[in-house]
């Protein structure tokens, strides 16, 4: 223990030296001058290098050691949430990063492979103080003894899964188990979907794979960065702290409701119209919706145009042909516009050279080049030419489009579309997905943003060329009298030209990868992780999709937990759209959060609707059943009291965090029952007493969980309702006027 504390004393030391040295290193360079556009960039490398290094140096503070390896051949490694060299010529490793190859045996070794290790032994601290060691023996024929081997190899698991819960979700790195550790190093560069039951570790498997990834590939990552999508922001609040704790900064969390910059999604949708909003059908009907934008005259009432050389027609003939040559092109309708207008205009201008240029002989036209160019500029300078064209063919933004679309939905059987149609509102999750689809169709004409950037770049340099002349003008005062052309003091126009002197003037753009991606609908992230995936509908993942050229993701789901009617279903319909069957499908077995007593109980629920329902095994039991409280009352307050007296007895037997899980029309009589329980689309999870409905407590854990009327939840919901527990579950229900217990419960208590 001595010689650990010693070990651990000196890495904070040189963890501390490290840090200040990046601290300087950060400050050094944000003081750089960013004269040139190379010497700008330069900078911003440095800044997020030594930010980074920072951050991984700060994460280094808790917990920095905890595993140490002694091998057959004499090897001998510390392993640690970040690696750390000493300050000697060889930079000599004093510990090693948990995801480096040298530290796999710490995971995966066992007494029938134990990889070539002697021993492996646990390092428990707590405010940098080893507080427990605990040594595995793997070499039988190693009878040196140290007074800290243990006969239960998981006592070091057991004792995290036991500790109570803070509302924020942990690293595992200290305990990460053989069949997680192959899926975090899984080489498999695709599509790697992870399916497992409740608690079995998806959500905290995937993040730590993200934080290998970001290891092995960090050049490629760190520029592109990584994006996880989350169910719900109290869900990305949860899961917020664990990739930071393990150094990684270069992550956007985000909801799939958040993936449209610029839009914020607060209204909602019945669940028909999500489901209808979210299936594949709905990109066609929008790629037909597009179309329909491009129209022609009808053949009857061609659009005539007053010009000063007389009236043009704008018949059905020249906007049918010009229409096939834009569709042609097959770019996106803005960008396809301009072919459109050309076309119009070319042949508007043809109209009237035949008529001015007639030779009334019959002779070829008395028009020259020239004099048919002048016409063709009058003609596209004419607005009313103009005007239509926006008619027949505008430009669309997404948001024009899919508002438009959503008063007179199209393409759709006539009870869908009657279910989507909306006139105004707040944009809803399912509607982003359709403004991403729109934002492809549409695509975006950037002509305009480029013509404004070009303009500003030139006010650029027009104000540098005034500040260099200004400069001149100084000078020649100055130095008018010394005839002195060659005097070795340089003003500001010697050293740089105007155009250098604009870009020193443009704002550097220190913002970090994850930062700029959260900006920019179109940008590609190295790597992307869906937790819950099998809830995302059919557009969600075109949208998804676009995001991820390189189709390098892990998708973790529960097929047997879907609760969304637009969810997807099976990984099969997920994926073969997107990457056929080139993708890898792996299952974690066991659960790590639930007792087996509150399993067996929810395990129950779903197979009253599904006989061969197997759940996950659970990995630990506490010998305490879950509780049933039957209320007997006539109003809603007694099922809310009851609900606030089970909250005082939870809490007097110290459980740290407890949820109250009910359906949402029971959350105010709830909410005046105990105030203190955080509540509303973003409950505090670090609060002791937190109220959600069933869709909030997605991916969630607390010690104790209180299931509120459950006969009222559908039975995906009951089932993740009743698996968020880590200690102990109760169910209460109004035995007078609610539902009753759902199948699968009734026993309960009996
Ligand atoms: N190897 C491990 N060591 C310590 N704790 C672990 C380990 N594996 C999982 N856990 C813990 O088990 C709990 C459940 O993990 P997680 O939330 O990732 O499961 P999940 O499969 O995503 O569950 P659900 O589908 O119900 O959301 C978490 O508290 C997690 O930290």
């Amino acid at each position: 223990m001595r010689n650990e504390q010693e070990f651990i004393d000196l890495l904070h030391r040189r963890l501390a030296e490290l840090r200040t040295g990046a601290e300087a290193a950060v400050k050094d360079a944000l003081a750089m001058d960013g004269t040139t556009f190379q010497a700008r960039q330069e900078r911003d490398v440095m800044v997020a290098e030594q930010s980074g290094l920072l951050a991984a140096f700060n994460a280094g503070e808790h917990g920095l050691c905890f595993g140490r390896l002694l091998f057959r051949d004499g090897a001998d490694h510390h392993i640690g949430r970040i690696g750390i060299r000493a300050a000697d010529e060889d930079r000599t490793p004093l510990v090693i990063d948990w995801r480096a190859e040298v530290a796999r045996p710490f995971y995966l070794a066992t007494g029938h492979t134990p990889m070539g290790l002697r021993r492996r032994r646990h390092i428990t601290t707590e405010n940098h103080r080893v507080t427990d060691l605990h040594d595995e023996i793997l070499d039988l024929t190693d009878t040196a003894r140290t007074g800290h081997e243990g006969s239960d190899a998981d006592a070091v698991l057991l004792a995290a899964l036991d500790a109570a819960r803070t509302g924020r979700m942990h690293d595992i790195v200290q305990t990460i188990q053989a069949e997680q550790d192959r899926i975090i190093r899984a080489p498999h560069q695709g599509v790697l979907v992870v399916e497992g039951g409740p608690g079995t570790g998806k959500t905290v498997v995937a993040l730590h794979r993200a934080a290998y990834l970001l290891y092995a590939h960090r050049e490629r990552l760190a520029r592109r960065a990584v994006l996880i999508v989350g169910p719900n922001p109290a869900f990305l609040g949860y899961i917020s702290e664990v990739l930071p704790a393990l150094g990684e900064t270069g992550v956007l969390l985000a909801t799939p409701a958040e993936l449209y910059p610029g839009v914020r999604a607060t209204g909602t949708d019945t669940p028909r119209a999500a489901e209808i909003k979210g299936a594949a059908t709905m990109a066609d009907a929008l790629a037909a919706h597009v179309r329909d934008r491009q129209t022609v005259p009808e053949p009857d009432a061609p659009i005539a145009i007053r010009h000063d050389d007389g009236e043009l027609l704008l018949t059905t003939d020249i906007a049918t042909e010009a229409r096939s040559l834009a569709r042609e092109t097959r770019l996106p309708h803005n960008l396809a516009r301009p072919y459109f207008a050309f076309r119009v205009i070319d042949a508007l201008t043809a109209q009237i050279a035949d008529r001015l240029g007639a030779d009334p002989y019959g002779g070829p036209s008395l028009l020259g080049p020239d004099d048919i160019a002048q016409l063709g500029k009058a003609v596209a300078a004419n607005r009313d030419v103009h005007a239509a064209i926006d008619d027949l063919w505008p430009a669309l933004t997404p948001q024009e489009f899919i508002a438009d679309y959503l008063t007179d939905p199209t393409h759709l059987p006539d009870e869908d579309a009657a279910a989507i149609r909306r006139d105004g509102g707040p944009w809803t999750p399912a509607d982003v997905p359709l403004l991403d689809e729109a934002a492809e169709l549409l695509g975006e004409d950037d002509s305009a943003a480029r013509a404004a950037a070009e303009a500003a770049r030139q006010e650029r340099v027009r104000y540098a060329q005034g500040v260099l002349d200004l400069s001149y003008g100084s000078r020649t005062q100055e130095f008018e009298d010394r005839e002195d052309e060659d005097s070795e003091i340089l003003a500001a126009h010697d050293l740089i030209d105007a155009e250098r002197l604009a870009e020193r003037h443009e704002e550097a753009d220190h913002r970090s990868a994850a930062e700029r991606a959260a900006a920019d609908r179109t940008w590609a992230f190295g790597h992307i992780i869906v937790d819950e995936a099998q809830e995302l509908s059919a557009m969600a993942w075109r949208l998804l999709m676009r995001r991820c050229p390189t189709r390098s993701m892990t998708l973790v789901g529960d097929p047997a937990q879907t609760a969304e009617p637009g969810g997807c279903g099976t990984w099969e319909a997920i994926l073969t759209p997107h990457v056929g069957d080139r993708w890898e499908h792996v299952r974690l077995g066991v659960n790590y959060r639930t007792p087996a007593e509150i399993m067996d109980l929810a395990a129950g629920v779903v197979r009253s609707v599904n006989p061969s329902f197997e759940p996950p095994s659970s990995v630990r039991s506490t010998g305490e059943g879950p509780w049933m409280c039957a209320v007997h009352g006539d109003s809603e307050a007694d099922l809310a009291d009851a609900v606030a007296d089970a909250v005082v007895s939870e809490t007097s037997r110290e459980m740290a965090r407890i949820a109250i899980i009910a359906q949402h029309r029971h959350h105010a009589a709830l909410r005046a029952a105990v105030p203190a329980a955080s509540a509303g689309p973003e409950p505090d999870l670090t609060r002791p007493v937190v109220l959600l409905d069933p869709r909030q407590a997605k991916g969630l854990e607390f010690d104790s969980v209180i299931v509120v009327e459950p006969g009222e939840f559908g039975t995906s919901d009951l089932y993740v309702a009743l698996t968020r527990a880590t200690q102990r579950l109760g169910v209460i229900y109004d035995a007078e006027d609610g539902p009753g217990l759902p199948a699968g419960l009734e026993g309960l208590g009996w």
